[in-house]
């Protein structure tokens, strides 16, 4: 080893492990290092694209191909022409082979600013003269295909395999129903090559997920989509619901194409479906803009991406620019963080709902997710756990997308060391004993005991949550104090407090101890849909108690309707019908209700048909609010008014978007409905509070 090489240069090029084997010099260990880079990274592009079965997550799969990238660029002569850095993908296995006459190439990625100025910058310092302009695309998470045209019919379809030689699934491809079979149009080629993406959509992802009862799941869409597309019965890819967006040509003859966006053009025209979201830009300040924005708009697609793809538009320069290695020069993913990644699990525990349900959460190994540390997951129930085959101390990958609480998409089968622990549900409660009742046809747990410490504390603090009766001053540690005391054991209780037990509490004074009196009284005048929710009735949500406490208008009615006529009510279920009719028929349910009436609690559902300024006007929310509670908003439009619509359709006014808002933004944006942010809504309410 040369004195001359400083110590910390050793960090870049392996790991403290391989270096300090003694006896091996600096060159040797390198190469060890190589070696296995490249054994790990061939055994993961298998398992990923020939398996559709990751057992790496792509974060860790990028480190090791950034890490390989970057030893053979320090040492070209560790350089090989069959090394994971110089293809894609994995080689064919049984199907037929096709060779795809023009390369399908990898793309570059970018995952900074920086990096994409970068990449600016050298293809203007090969074409020092050119003026570029780009197109913009999604970079959506599927599987690339190739489709051959002949005189307008598709001859053959293929994937992109190792990007010279690919599978053909011509018969499979051709039941993609938005694949034609023949192109429309003028303007047809004598021969053209059309590239684009086969994809699945969340929804159909999710529900395919949920039909598969042995076991194995896809680790996320494109996996699926993949692994759909590669089966051998084309019946089965026929049932799957597959997507595609044509995005490329890879060849043309008998034409004259000068663009790529005149390329999607045409692509349209022959009657593929082409991303919507495509744009052309001027500037890197507009790629980059673009960039940005779809960083957050993604969460609000029906499918997957994972980055944007940029190219350059005119395809002369394209040409000029040519490619190195694996990839284009004309042409950069700008890579978003991974919104999955593995990490162990360390442990289940359960939780009890206010309604006695056991929730089994996920205790993980903290890591990070799109820039937020995670170190716990919901699980649904047991049922879920068991479909996903989850084990104790499994690695598990964990994905947090749109949603705010991650989820444990699935265990990695490849890393386990036997050692792993199935998982069962206790057999009692954990925190007070009774044993569990398991419901079988909803794969549901619950603790029967309704003096449940656990169960009460959850019920209680949610009778007093903002959706539910809003006594905005009363917190849950508030909650904690006045059931440690014995005051409140249920949440009738609350109306009977007095100042003195409140001021016997430890750390509350007078003037907060009124506050809370205060809104304790105010809480009597919320509507009967607040009443029900609050009242911790399983299955009750939100909306279903508007819904029933719109159309019985008071509690007497309801108190007197049968299990047939509250399941008749539209939107209302057999399952959430059964649940309310069977709580209001208890005893002990029915004596806390005319506790509540007798201490002056409202039992009405107050008409909506206020008039105000904004009647005849429908709105919808969707999505976190930053300055108020969604409540709170729907109270103010229907206050002046307006309705909160229950779902979004063309006759819907106004949807208001809050943060990661889901398929209703793209619903609306599809119904042409008038899209607001959360400032528009605050800027109306007080454009009409302060009018008054
Ligand atoms: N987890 C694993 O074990 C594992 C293994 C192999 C690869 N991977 C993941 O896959 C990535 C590399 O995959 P890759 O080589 O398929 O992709 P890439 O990043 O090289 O991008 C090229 C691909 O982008 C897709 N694409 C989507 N929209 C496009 C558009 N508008 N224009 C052009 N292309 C578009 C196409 O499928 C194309 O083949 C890695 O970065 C890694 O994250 C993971
Ligand atoms: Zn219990």
């Amino acid at each position: 080893m040369s004195d001359a090489v400083p110590e910390n240069n050793q960090s870049q090029s392996g790991t403290p492990e391989t270096l300090v084997q003694a006896g091996k010099s600096e060159e040797e260990q390198l190469a060890a290092r190589v070696a296995t880079l490249r054994h790990q990274i061939e055994e993961a592009n298998y398992h990923y694209y020939v398996q559709d079965n990751p057992t790496l997550s792509d974060a860790e799969y990028d480190q090791l191909m950034i890490e390989l990238q970057h030893i053979e660029q320090e040492h070209p002569e560790l350089q090989t022409p069959d090394s994971p850095t110089q293809r894609v993908g994995a080689p064919v296995q049984d199907v037929t082979q096709h060779r795809h006459p023009v390369p399908m190439l990898s793309l570059a990625n970018a995952r900074s600013e920086k990096e994409l100025q970068d990449w600016h910058r050298r293809a203007q310092n090969i074409l020092p003269n050119a003026q570029f302009s780009y197109v913009c695309e999604l970079k959506i998470d599927g599987l690339a295909i190739a489709l051959t045209y002949e005189q307008g019919r598709l001859t053959i379809g293929a994937t992109r395999g190792d990007g010279m030689v690919g599978e053909n699934w011509t018969p499979n491809i051709r039941t993609i129903r938005q694949i034609p079979q023949r192109l429309r149009g003028e303007h047809i080629p004598a021969k053209v090559e059309v590239r684009g993406e086969i994809y699945m959509s969340i929804a159909s992802f999710e529900k395919l997920n949920a039909e598969i009862s042995d076991g194995k799941l896809f680790a996320n869409p494109r996996n699926a989509a993949a692994g759909s597309l590669r089966q051998k019965d084309s019946r089965i890819t026929a049932s799957r619901h597959l997507d595609f967006f044509g995005y490329q040509l890879g060849y043309i003859e008998g034409m004259n194409v000068s663009s790529q966006w005149e390329a999607l053009q045409l692509i349209r025209e022959w009657g593929f479906p082409v991303n919507p979201n495509i744009k052309q830009a001027n500037s890197l300040d507009e790629v980059i803009e673009y960039c940005n924005k779809w960083e957050q708009e993604r969460f609000n697609l029906p499918y997957e991406i994972d980055g944007v793809v940029i190219k350059i538009n005119n395809l002369a320069q394209q040409e000029e620019l040519g490619t190195v290695a694996r990839d284009p020069r004309w042409a950069i993913a700008f890579k978003y963080p991974p919104t999955q990644v593995a990490t162990k699990l360390l442990d289940i525990r359960v939780n009890i709902g206010r309604t006695g349900s056991v929730n089994p959460w996920a205790m993980l190994e903290p890591m990070n997710i799109r820039g937020v540390t995670v170190s716990r997951a919901a699980l649904h129930n047991e049922e879920d756990i068991q479909r996903k085959d989850l084990r104790i101390g499994d690695w598990v990958l964990v994905q947090r997308a749109g949603e705010v609480i991650p989820q444990v998409v699935k265990p990695i089968e490849e890393r386990r060391t036997g050692q792993e622990e199935v998982y069962r549900l206790p057999e009692n409660c954990p925190r007070c004993g009774t044993p569990i009742v398991r419901v079988t046809d909803q794969a549901m747990a619950y603790c029967p005991n309704p003096q449940c410490p656990a169960r009460n504390f959850e019920s209680i603090t949610h009778f007093v949550s903002k959706g539910a009766m809003d006594m905005d001053t009363i917190g849950e540690k508030t909650c904690e104090q006045l059931i440690e005391a014995g005051y409140i054991q249920n949440v009738a209780d609350f109306y009977t407090l007095t100042r003195d037990q409140l001021l016997a509490l430890e750390g509350i004074k007078a003037k907060s101890a009124d506050n809370m009196l205060t809104a304790i009284e105010a809480s009597k005048q919320r509507a009967l849909s607040r009443l029900l929710f609050g009242l911790n009735i399983r299955y009750m949500g939100e909306k279903t108690a508007q819904i029933i406490a719109g159309a019985f208008g008071n509690m007497d009615r309801l108190l007197a309707a049968s299990e047939t006529e509250i399941v008749k009510i539209p939107g209302i279920g057999p399952k959430i019908g059964h649940s309310v009719y069977c709580w209001l028929q208890e005893p002990a349910n029915r004596a806390l209700i005319e506790r509540l009436r007798g201490v002056g609690v409202n039992m009405t559902e107050e008409q909506h048909s206020i008039s105000g300024p904004l009647s005849g006007q429908s709105f919808l929310l969707t999505g976190r609010l930053s300055q108020m509670t969604r409540t709170a908003a729907e109270d103010a439009i229907k206050g002046l008014g307006g309705t909160i619509a229950s779902g979004v359709s063309k006759s819907l006014n106004h949807l208001i978007v809050g943060e990661d808002a889901g398929s209703k933004l793209t619903k609306a944006q599809k119904a042409g409905v008038p899209i607001h942010d959360e400032e528009w809504l605050i800027d109306l309410l007080k454009e009409h509070v302060t009018a008054e």
